[in-house]
């Protein structure tokens, strides 16, 4: 973290991690220590002017700053690599600023360069149209989430807010936007910055719409800091250059003072990061990633990382981290960590149900939970038979337990599935059946919901979903 230029005294003075009781503390002041201390903000700029500007800034008693960050409807979700910029605009409602989360309906039609060795499929802007009030909604429903089921602070809660730059940018006529903005931007600056230096030199080289990229983004802050007064631009690590055209435009045009903070990126295990370019992407939206998938995407996170995403993706005190991680030093076989992480992501994310939704799919699938498996409702049996191999079978009169392994490909034909069955190793809906020939029964083998959980030696779970009962 590049904070520690700053003067940390200052930033500390009411306890780094104390901002998000603001009603104790009305504290904004140990809102940066503190996030640096979650690893959560990586850069700020410009770096060492911003200093004692910043902090003055974000003092206690002074009137709430608005920061924004921006997010390109290049699909129809966000997905968990956005979470770090995200939970960085939460912090910041947290201590009582307001906060602006812009989709990028105008600038993902020309496709951000920044960081990409080639450029993007063009979208049509009916798509982009569609992905735009895809992540309007997701982004809402993340603030919702959040100030229903995470913030206990009462008032004090800054206000938040999702704009859609097509608003301005697409109203904007080229001479307008090229003799007033586009004057004031310098081509020597836009082309040394790093990303556009490798794309120049790279063999696809770089299209007009591309270079221009970063001077529309930077009319975003200048739009937004003239209509809401933004003084704070946030982003992922790969936007520092694109913050810096908008700082260089804002100052230039209002001779006022802007800063940009950048968040770290979030890697998959081979490095690559996570989302639509590297396809490894776990969606927000739930017909792309049930909140199952979701909860068991950070039930599976590593001892080694599962304090970094603590910090990164929850708003749980630090102490309260420490605490976790030294009950986890005791006792590794539960996963404590690791389910507290998921349990309060899928509640930010879907919300209490969706949160109830992944334990119950959990327990069906992983603890053979007969109640939850009858409690599911359509849309979650379509999820959970995304995760298991499942099977679409007609109940015949007189079918037995093994026309059920048969027809479900669960076990092999001939006398070594049948044994199978008789040395013990299947069981449906949680009750072993020993004897091939069982005649299924309804309310037993066949539960409420027309589904039945057959699970084949310890480990092979089949889902089978009984038509026209
Ligand atoms: N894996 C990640 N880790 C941290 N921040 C990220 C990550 N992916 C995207 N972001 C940040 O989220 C914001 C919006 O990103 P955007 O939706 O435009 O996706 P992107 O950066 O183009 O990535 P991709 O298209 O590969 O998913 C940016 O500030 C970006 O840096
Ligand atoms: N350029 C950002 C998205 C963005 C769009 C408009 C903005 O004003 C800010 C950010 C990205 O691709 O990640």
């Amino acid at each position: 973290c590049n904070l520690t230029n700053f003067n940390l005294t200052g930033w500390y003075q009411f306890g780094p991690s104390n901002y998000s009781n603001p009603g104790v503390l009305g504290c904004s002041a140990g809102l940066l220590a503190a996030q640096c201390e979650r690893g959560l903000f990586q850069e700020v700029f410009p770096g060492q002017g911003a200093e004692e500007q910043l902090a003055a800034l974000l003092e206690p008693g002074r009137p709430p700053v608005t920061a924004y960050c921006g997010f390109d409807p290049t699909a129809d979700s966000l997905h968990v690599g956005h979470l770090p910029a995200v939970a960085a605009l939460l912090h910041f409602q947290r201590a009582g600023h307001n906060v602006v989360a812009v989709v990028g309906g105008a600038t993902a039609r020309l496709g951000d360069p920044s960081g990409r060795l080639r450029a993007r499929e063009p979208l049509a802007a009916e798509r982009v149209r569609d992905n735009a009030r895809a992540l309007r909604l997701c982004l809402w429903r993340l603030f919702e989430n959040h100030r229903r089921l995470l913030w206990a602070g009462g008032p004090g809660l800054g206000r938040a807010e999702v704009l859609d730059n097509a608003r301005w940018l697409g109203r904007r006529p080229l001479l307008g936007f090229l003799c007033g903005a586009g004057g004031r931007l310098r081509m020597g600056t836009l082309l040394s910055r790093q990303g556009c230096r490798e794309r120049l030199r790279s063999a696809e080289g770089m299209s007009l719409a591309e270079f221009v990229y970063p001077a529309l983004q930077a009319y975003d802050f200048l739009h937004l800091h003239r209509r809401r007064g933004c003084r704070v631009q946030l982003g992922g690590a790969d936007q520092m250059g694109n913050i810096m055209s908008g700082y260089e435009l804002v100052t230039k045009m209002t001779g006022t003072d802007v800063f940009g903070i950048t968040v770290p990126l979030i890697t998959s295990t081979t490095g690559d990061k996570l989302g639509k370019t590297a396809g490894n992407a776990v969606w927000l939206n739930r017909d792309k990633t049930s909140p199952f998938e979701l909860y068991q995407f950070f039930v599976r996170q590593q001892d080694n990382i599962v304090e970094k995403y603590l910090k990164l993706f929850t708003f749980l005190p630090l102490e309260e981290i420490a605490h976790i991680m030294e009950m986890h030093a005791k006792e590794p076989e539960k996963w404590g960590p690791q389910k507290r992480l998921a349990a309060e992501v899928t509640k930010l994310v879907h919300g209490t149900e969706g949160l109830e939704s992944a334990k119950r799919c959990t327990r069906a699938l992983y603890y053979s939970s007969v109640e939850a498996l009858e409690a599911m409702s359509d849309q979650e049996l379509q999820e959970l038979f995304k995760q298991a191999p499942s099977a679409e079978l007609v109940l015949e009169p007189g079918m037995s337990v093994l026309d059920l392994c048969r027809k479900a490909n669960a076990i092999q034909d001939g006398p070594s599935g049948y044994q199978k069955i008789t040395d013990g190793g299947v069981s449906v809906n949680g009750i072993r059946v020993t004897n091939p020939e069982t005649v299924l029964i309804l309310g037993q083998h066949i539960l409420k919901n027309g589904v039945s959980l057959l699970r084949v030696g310890k480990k092979n779970y089949y889902i089978i979903k009984w038509l026209q009962l």
